[in-house]
């Protein structure tokens, strides 16, 4: 299935090219809005235990000019990246239904959830998985990925990386083809991104300091 374009992508791969219009190239853009989205970024120490530093990321859908502008930067990253657009895009419970089915409607694509063990009826597959804080189980419905199906898995942050990386286990159990991860915010310093088997992008970095 060939890639679908939004008027604005046409009209920047028509400047890319060297005929000018309103829109700024999507490099150009892609930096602008990434700037804005870390401006709105929020941190709270200590939480949900000692040690943590929290990274809130829901002012971003407070304000619907950062909610768009999130979600353009993650189209933008799929469009520049993937010759083919996804087929699902498998969002993780609970911060990742925030914006993966949005940007599923976006590009075209279905979207499936990951959940909490429990919460979905019928047959299931199942993962355990460790975080930053804590441990838990992730299921996915049998049937909610289809064999060879490309699949982007998206979450707003990648910590330690054990819940992204059970959640491509159970892509790959129902047969999905894993095309990548995308993250809004990646903690550097947890390493998360050497657990997935498939390309990661992230929007944005967080506690760079920290090692
Ligand atoms: O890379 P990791 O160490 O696995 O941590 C990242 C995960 O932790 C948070 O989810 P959490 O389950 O804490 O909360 P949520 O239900 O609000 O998404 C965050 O939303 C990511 O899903
Ligand atoms: N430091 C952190 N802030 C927010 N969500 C997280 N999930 C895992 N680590 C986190
Ligand atoms: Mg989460």
């Amino acid at each position: 299935m060939s890639q679908q374009i939004t008027a604005q992508d046409a009209s920047n791969t028509a400047q890319e090219s060297g005929h000018a219009t309103s829109h700024p190239p999507r490099t150009t853009e892609l930096a602008s809005l990434k700037i804005r989205l870390r401006s709105a970024l929020r941190q709270f120490p200590d939480f949900p235990e000692p040690g943590i530093l929290f990274e809130d990321i829901l002012p971003l859908f407070a304000d619907p000019t950062l909610h768009e502008a999130l979600i353009r930067s993650l189209e933008l990253h799929i469009l520049e990246t993937y010759h083919e657009k996804p087929d699902v895009i498998v969002g993780l419970d609970a911060r990742g239904f925030l914006f993966g089915p949005s940007l599923a409607l976006r590009l075209g694509a279905g979207f499936a959830p990951v959940r909490k063990r429990g919460k979905l009826p019928g047959p299931c597959e199942t993962e355990s998985f460790k975080k930053e804080y804590g441990e838990d189980f992730f299921q996915m419905q049998a049937d909610a990925v289809k064999k060879g199906q490309k699949v982007l898995v998206v979450d707003d942050i990648i910590a330690t990386g054990g819940s992204a990386a059970a959640a491509g286990n159970l892509v790959t159990k129902l047969g999905g083809t894993l095309i990548g991860f995308v993250f809004i915010l990646e903690l550097d310093f947890l390493k998360g991104r050497d657990k997935l088997p498939a390309p990661v992008f992230t929007l944005l970095h967080g506690q760079e300091g920290k090692v």
